[in-house]
């Protein structure tokens, strides 16, 4: 085992998630709105498994926002040129996130719904 580049594996992963806190406006929204729904989480006291589901999706989309970020970055190095292949892979991977987004809202909606309706009446 080299512990050397373990450790450095570490590291520029948190570069790299430093930076895209930084710079990608995406990725500063699906933290913020990934902070809102564990305080939710919290506040409502979800169980167990809906916790598990949550944690899932969170860092699910925070993950797919960065491998999105990792695409678009690529793309621009290879070209700066407009080309069609670079519109159709920059277009489905964002695609990609908001696919993953949409299910994000709809867990949501199923975990949350009915606590907050239980929890105004
Ligand atoms: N090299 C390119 N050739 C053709 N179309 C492109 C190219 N680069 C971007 N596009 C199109 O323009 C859209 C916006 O691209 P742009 O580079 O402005 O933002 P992005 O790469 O999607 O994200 P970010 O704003 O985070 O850089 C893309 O989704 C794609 O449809």
């Amino acid at each position: 085992m080299n512990w050397q580049r373990l450790r450095l594996s570490f590291y520029f992963a948190w570069e790299g998630l430093k930076d895209a806190y930084k710079n990608e406006q995406n990725f500063k929204l699906h933290l913020a709105a990934g902070s809102i729904v564990v305080g939710a989480g919290f506040f409502f006291k979800v169980s167990q498994f809906e916790w598990l589901v949550l944690i899932a999706v969170i860092t699910g989309i925070l993950s797919l926002e960065l491998v999105n970020t990792a695409i678009e970055r690529s793309i621009d190095l290879i070209t700066s040129d407009r080309h069609p292949l670079a519109k159709k892979a920059k277009d489905a991977s964002a695609a990609a996130v908001f696919l993953f987004s949409l299910g994000a809202v709809i867990i949501g909606i199923v975990i949350f719904i009915p606590k907050i309706l239980t929890w105004l009446l």
